[in-house]
């Protein structure tokens, strides 16, 4: 099954203390969200992924903020199930494809998209999404590329996912309003999954 079909939210967490990964991922998971993509914008992102690959069977970890092949090859030696990108290079997407492992690479133009569309795939990370132009320009790309479907991700809150969900070249949206960091930091684990299950209950 796709990455974009498994549920329609991909919390996106940045783990500041390693200590909060695991309870994170089992409130996420608990609400109805198993996917969790964590970023690597933060010291202990990998080894955040290494404890809930190890200890919260439930949950489908991958790494974010991929950007060279050496974050590649860290996020799976982890325990990183997918792998997803802000944007793709042509290096980088060779990485991608060497590794094995299911990735989102990130795109925000026609170009972009049309470009990985060429290398054969049809399921990208749009970002940012809301400042690249958010519903109307996904809603602009299903006509000439109807074929591709996206994860959009960047600036979507909870009174937009909806909308996004709606677009037929959507498959699931992704966001960081799952896992507040005040939430994170008071270990309010009744709250994240709360916004789970709101979350999952959008489609
Ligand atoms: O770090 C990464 O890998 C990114 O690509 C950036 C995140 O996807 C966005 O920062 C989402 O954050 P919100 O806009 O708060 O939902």
């Amino acid at each position: 099954m796709s990455l974009l079909d498994l549920a329609p939210v991909i919390p996106v967490v940045v783990v500041d203390d390693v200590e909060t990964a695991v309870p994170m991922a089992r409130a996420l998971v608990a609400g109805g969200l198993p996917v969790i993509e964590v970023t690597l914008r933060t010291a202990c992102g990998l080894e955040a992924i290494a404890r809930i690959a190890a200890e919260v069977p439930g949950a489908v970890v991958g790494a974010g903020t991929i950007r060279t092949s050496a974050d590649i090859a860290a996020s799976v030696e982890s325990g990183a199930r997918f792998l997803v990108s802000p944007g793709t290079t042509p290096a980088l997407l060779d990485a991608f494809v060497a590794a094995g492992v299911p990735f989102l690479p990130g795109a925000a133009t026609a170009s972009e998209v049309m470009a990985l569309a060429e290398r054969g795939l049809d399921e990208l990370k749009f970002f940012p999404a809301e400042a690249a132009g958010g519903l109307p320009y996904l809603k602009s790309l299903a006509g000439p590329l109807p074929d591709v479907r996206f994860c959009p991700t960047g600036g979507i809150r909870p009174e937009t996912a909806r909308d996004y969900l709606a677009l037929p070249n959507v498959g699931c949206v992704g966001g960081t309003w799952l896992t507040p960091a005040d939430a994170l930091a008071s270990g309010d684990w009744a709250r994240v999954e709360k916004l789970a299950a709101e979350a999952a209950a959008l489609r």
